[in-house]
């Protein structure tokens, strides 16, 4: 296997990947991964998984390891529509409180957690880590954060009394700037090794990008729409609202984000610096 391409199996990075030429890649030697994030980071990390969407999280805590491909990535400048912390109080009330994270993503969980510190000073919060399901996190717990499909099925239910707020609004109400919840990394060693496949790639990724940005996302709404359900007008309003470029806004945001989940110590290492995938060269290194 020359290149085992990650797929993160949410609705939010479809774009990315939904008018990629699967089969020529494949026939090149590509394999697609399809994983929730948090598997995909493991993956990335161990090797098994070369390039692909990964939490923006993971990058930090490795930064070592990867290089990013440019204007590529999963942002949003306020609310992002898919990364929701449901709770039976107001999230002002949330101090001593029992919160049940999705453990499919590593981004929003620290996201949630430097918010809720931070931004709302709240102390002697619990955490625990679950697999997502809305009802049995809710069940012992004050609230939960849903991110992805799970999320966005979650909104979809009755109000049931619970407060729900979105927390790239919640960031960008603070900082006033964009959030980037996903980038799509490349592993260095390979890089190195299949930097011609990976070029192809790249190519292909901006193309599906392009592609679904100029056709206004409508092919792929269909055949979500199809899969998931949910209305036009909401699938129309989600991508309006989903930012798939990695330019020195969506940078300076990301850069933010490493700068407080460091001052909390959730990374080891502060990140101040990208380090960029450029064609056909050795990594570039970006203030
Ligand atoms: C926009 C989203 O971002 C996702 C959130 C992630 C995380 O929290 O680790 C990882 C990848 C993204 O696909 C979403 O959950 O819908």
């Amino acid at each position: 296997m020359k290149l085992a391409i990650g797929e993160i199996s949410y609705t939010n990075i479809l774009p990315l990947y939904y008018f990629l030429k699967r089969e020529e890649l494949e026939e090149k030697g590509c394999s697609f991964v399809p994983q929730i994030p948090a598997q995909l980071n493991k993956s990335m990390k161990e090797g098994s998984v070369h390039v692909g969407g990964i939490s923006s999280f993971a990058y930090g805590q490795n930064p070592e390891l990867y290089d990013l491909l440019p204007d590529l990535s999963v942002s949003a400048k306020g609310n992002v529509g898919s990364i929701f912390l449901f709770s039976k109080k107001p999230i002002t009330e949330l101090s001593h409180s029992d919160i049940a994270l999705t453990n499919s993503s590593a981004t929003s969980v620290h996201l949630l957690k430097v918010i809720l510190k931070e931004f709302y000073k709240h102390e002697n919060i619990t955490y625990n880590l679950m697999e997502p399901n809305g009802a049995e996190m809710l069940r012992d717990h004050d609230a939960c954060l849903l991110i992805g499909d799970d999320a966005i099925f979650k909104s979809w239910e009755k109000s049931s009394g619970l407060y729900v707020y979105d927390i790239g609004g919640l960031w960008y109400e603070n900082t006033g700037l964009p959030m980037t919840f996903a980038v799509i990394a490349v592993r260095k060693d390979i890089a190195r090794k299949e930097n011609q496949l990976l070029e192809e790639l790249y190519k292909d990724l901006q193309r599906s990008k392009q592609l679904s940005i100029q056709t206004n996302f409508q092919t792929m709404i269909q055949e979500i729409i199809h899969k998931h359900g949910g209305r036009k007008e909401f699938w129309d309003h989600y991508f309006s609202g989903l930012v798939y470029d990695f330019t020195e806004k969506e940078k300076e945001g990301l850069l933010y984000y490493y700068h407080l989940v460091y001052k909390h110590r959730f990374i080891e290492q502060p990140v101040k610096q990208l380090s960029m995938w450029k064609k056909g060269l050795e990594s570039q290194t970006i203030i």
